[in-house]
């Protein structure tokens, strides 16, 4: 009992039809910070389900390069906020955004409501060394210089820290040890395999 008040005091499970719900945890931040393959690492501990509102765009409506190509960047904000109202639904998930999801106001609300927001934080040097030039899957930084992400990310932050319950610096940390850090802060029980 004292584990299941204190995950209620710490607002990880809510109640509702009779039940008690387990919070989804919902992982923002930059292009490179992490959050699909930290969001997968968090799933095999926890057992909580995964999402990622990027696999889910590219699995309903193809490659996101074309989508920008072909149809522009509000076309792919448009299908991106459908899959996340499909996600903020569920209950129990954890939820790799991509990186431009919650500038739209209505992604943040949404997500807000359905859990706790994790900001993993990181330096625009770690975001340039791990995804700069990557242009398939992330067509804003085909070809882009060091300044225009240092750019995005100064003009982004603001937002990531405005919406998130907790924030992971992740430049020296390991994609485990910062799918960790996450349980500790809100007391998810390992319930998978390492
Ligand atoms: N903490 C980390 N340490 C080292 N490499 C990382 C770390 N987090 C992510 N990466 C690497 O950075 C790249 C982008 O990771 P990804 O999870 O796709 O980021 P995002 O979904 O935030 O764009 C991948 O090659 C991944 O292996
Ligand atoms: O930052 C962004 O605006 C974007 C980030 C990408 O996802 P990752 O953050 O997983 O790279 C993807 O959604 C798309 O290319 C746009
Ligand atoms: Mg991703």
């Amino acid at each position: 009992m004292p584990r299941l008040y204190s995950r209620i005091r710490k607002k990880q499970l809510y109640f509702s039809g009779g039940e008690f719900f387990v919070m989804n945890v919902i992982l923002c931040g930059m292009m490179g910070a992490g959050k699909t393959c930290v969001g997968i690492k968090l799933s095999e501990l926890t057992g909580m389900r995964w999402y990622d509102t990027d696999e889910m765009v590219v699995g309903k409506y193809g490659k996101i390069a074309d989508i920008f190509e072909y149809y522009g960047e509000p076309h792919f904000r448009t299908l991106e906020t459908e899959m996340v109202r499909q996600v903020a639904a569920e209950n129990d998930c954890v939820v790799s955004t991509g990186g431009g999801c919650l500038l739209r106001p209505e992604n943040a609300y949404a997500f807000k409501e359905s859990g706790k927001i994790v900001f993993l934080r990181t330096s625009a040097d770690t975001v340039f060394r791990r995804v700069g030039h990557t242009g398939a899957d992330r067509p804003l930084l085909k070809g882009a210089a060091f300044e225009k992400i240092n750019d995005l990310l100064r003009a982004r932050t603001p937002v990531y820290e405005g919406c998130a319950d907790f924030i992971v610096d992740t430049d020296d940390k390991t994609v485990e040890e910062i799918a960790l850090c996450i349980m500790k802060e809100f007391s998810l029980p390992q319930r998978g395999q390492k």
